[in-house]
Formats: C-alpha cells, sequence, structure tokens
C-alpha cells in the first residue's frame, strides 16, 4: 500500500503545483496570525483553486471561533479541516457537525500520556493528526520540525486513519514509516528553505522518500 502525503504551510501558486506534481494527496494551508505561512482568505481561496481534483485541501486552524472558520469555510474551497489547538472532543464534534467537512485532529505526542489523551478523539474525528509536542514557550503549535520518539507509536492500531508528523524530511521519512507503519505522513519545515518559504526539490524528494519507507 502506498504512503499518502500530505505537505503543509503552502503559500505560493508555485507550491501547489509542485505538491500536484510531486504526487501528494494533500495540501494545507495556514490560517495562524503568528505563523509564517499565514495566509490571508483572498490567497488562500486563490491557492485552493489551482489545486487539480486530487489534490485534498485542508485549512489548518488553531483554537479558531465560528467566526473565523466561518469567514475561511464561505471563502476557500476546502476538502477537511485541520485542528491544531487545544480543542476539546466535544469542540471536535461541533465543528464536524457544523461545517460538514471532515475533520482532521492533530495531537502533540512526547510521552505515553499523550497518546492517553489522543484515545479521547477517536470517537469524534475522521482522522488524526500525530504529531510531536511543541517545547514549553514554542511560539507555534505545530510547524516546528520536532521530531517525538517514533517508537512510542510503533505498531500502534488506532480506530480512525491517521498521519504521522512532526521533524519529519526526505531524510528521515522512510526511516519513520517502516518504524512507525504510518500510512500516511505530514510535512512542512522539513521542505522548506527557509521559514514559511517551500522548495519544490525538497518536496519531490520527500515524496518519493515517503514511498519508499
Ligand atoms: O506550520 C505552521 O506554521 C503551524 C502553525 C500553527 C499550528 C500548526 C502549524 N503547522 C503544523 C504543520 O505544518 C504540520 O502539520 C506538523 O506540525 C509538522 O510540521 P513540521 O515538523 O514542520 O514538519
Amino acid at each position: 500500500m502506498s504512503v499518502k502525503v500530505k505537505i503543509c504551510g503552502l503559500s505560493r501558486p508555485e507550491d501547489v503545483a509542485a505538491v500536484a506534481g510531486a504526487g501528494a494527496a494533500y495540501a494545507g494551508f495556514v490560517f495562524f496570525a503568528r505563523s509564517p505561512r499565514n495566509l490571508t482568505l483572498d490567497d488562500a481561496r486563490a491557492l485552493a483553486l489551482e489545486a487539480p481534483v486530487g489534490l485534498a485541501k485542508v485549512a489548518l486552524t488553531v483554537d479558531a471561533d465560528d467566526m473565523l472558520l466561518d469567514r475561511i469555510t464561505e471563502a476557500v474551497p476546502l476538502d477537511m479541516l485541520q485542528l491544531h489547538g487545544s480543542e476539546s472532543p466535544g469542540r471536535v464534534a461541533e465543528i464536524k457537525a457544523r461545517y460538514g467537512l471532515p475533520v482532521m485532529k492533530a495531537v502533540g505526542v512526547a510521552g505515553q500520556e499523550d497518546l492517553t489523551a489522543l484515545a479521547g478523539y477517536e470517537e469524534v474525528a475522521d482522522q488524526i493528526l500525530v504529531d510531536a509536542k511543541p517545547l514549553k514557550g514554542a511560539a507555534l503549535p505545530g510547524g516546528n520540525g520536532l521530531a517525538f520518539d517514533w517508537r512510542l507509536i510503533a505498531g500502534r492500531k488506532w480506530a480512525r486513519p491517521w498521519m504521522l508528523a512532526g521533524g519529519l524530511t526526505p531524510g528521515n521519512v522512510a526511516e519513520a514509516v517502516r518504524l512507525t507503519g504510518a500510512r500516511q505522513v505530514d510535512v512542512s519545515s522539513g521542505v522548506e528553505r527557509a521559514p514559511g518559504v517551500k522548495d519544490a526539490g525538497l518536496i519531490r524528494a520527500f515524496v518519493e522518500a515517503a514511498r519508499c519507507g
């Protein structure tokens, strides 16, 4: 079975072209003011309209209220919402019902206790993003290029489809896939040449390497 790839934090039309051309399955658009990858609604809409059929468009938000989610979902054609804050299972269910879009909940993992918290989302989220937990005081809740100990989840089975994220690069993604058994992987900073600036060559190398896992 082939590994599906999500490239997160796209900001230019050429990023969408590179992601589609490399054969990734998902393109992520960030809506978080502090992020170097943050998009305006107009820019996100323009990027989403560039995406070919078959490339799923994912909006990433962090503890967004309904007003912001209304504005995003009205302006941008989307296939999925990614919730990357401290949204509770109840809030995930509410968002799923309100917008009628599949919801992926990101959960930060640093130790065993985080996997217990993850179980609380299995009933309500359509997918789980198993990401590295940010360090205390980090400016961003994700997209930090930080990996967690993949052995924590080796051989784990969850009730929902899941994606591995956190510090993945073209150089380590094949090993991460082999060790964890992930069938989907997500990357942002590992395919950038500077914060917020994606690199088409790294995107291609990442997708190729993920498939070798
Ligand atoms: O990318 C951001 O700027 C960002 C901002 C706020 C919340 C999450 C964010 N990114 C999440 C991701 O891009 C990925 O889903 C994941 O954290 C992996 O990132 P990386 O370790 O940089 O590959």
